[in-house]
C-alpha cells in the first residue's frame, strides 16, 4: 500500500520515532522533501509554488483540512505564491511513519490542485 493510501495513528507519546532504515525505503515516494533539523527535532519540509497569494492560501486550507482529518498537524507558511509545509510529530519530537504518510497525501493535494 503507497503511502498516500495510508492514514495516521493516534500520535502517541511513546511512539517509536521512524528508523533511518524506513526513512530510507519511505524517501523514495515523496522525492521532493528535504529531511532538515530543527530545534534539534528531524522534520521533513517542502516548500510548494503558485501564482499568486488566493491559490496559496486555497492549497493552505486544503493541507489544513487535511490535518484535521488524520488528526496530525503540520507547521504552515503561506506566502505570496508559495506554501513551505513542514511535517514532524510534537510527541516524540521527530520522524514518525506519520508525517511521511501525511507529506505523500500533502503531495497529492498539489497534483490534485
Ligand atoms: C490531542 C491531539 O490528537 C494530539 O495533540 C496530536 C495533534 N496533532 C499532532 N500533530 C503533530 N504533528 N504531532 C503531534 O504530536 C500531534 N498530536
Amino acid at each position: 500500500m503507497t503511502l498516500q493510501q495510508q492514514h495516521c495513528e493516534a500520535c502517541r507519546a511513546d511512539a517509536p520515532r521512524i528508523t533511518e532504515q524506513e526513512a530510507r525505503e519511505l524517501r523514495p515516494q515523496i522525492p521532493d522533501w528535504k529531511q532538515i533539523e530543527e530545534d534539534g527535532e528531524e522534520r521533513l519540509q517542502r516548500q510548494f509554488s503558485f501564482k499568486n497569494f488566493a491559490e496559496a492560501l486555497a492549497f493552505t486550507n486544503r493541507v489544513g483540512d487535511l490535518a484535521e482529518d488524520e488528526g496530525h498537524h503540520p507547521a504552515l507558511l503561506t506566502e505570496y505564491g508559495k506554501v513551505t509545509v513542514t511535517w514532524w510529530t510534537h510527541k516524540i519530537g521527530g520522524l514518525h511513519r506519520n508525517d511521511f504518510i501525511c507529506a505523500a497525501k500533502t503531495d497529492d493535494l498539489y497534483e490534485h490542485r
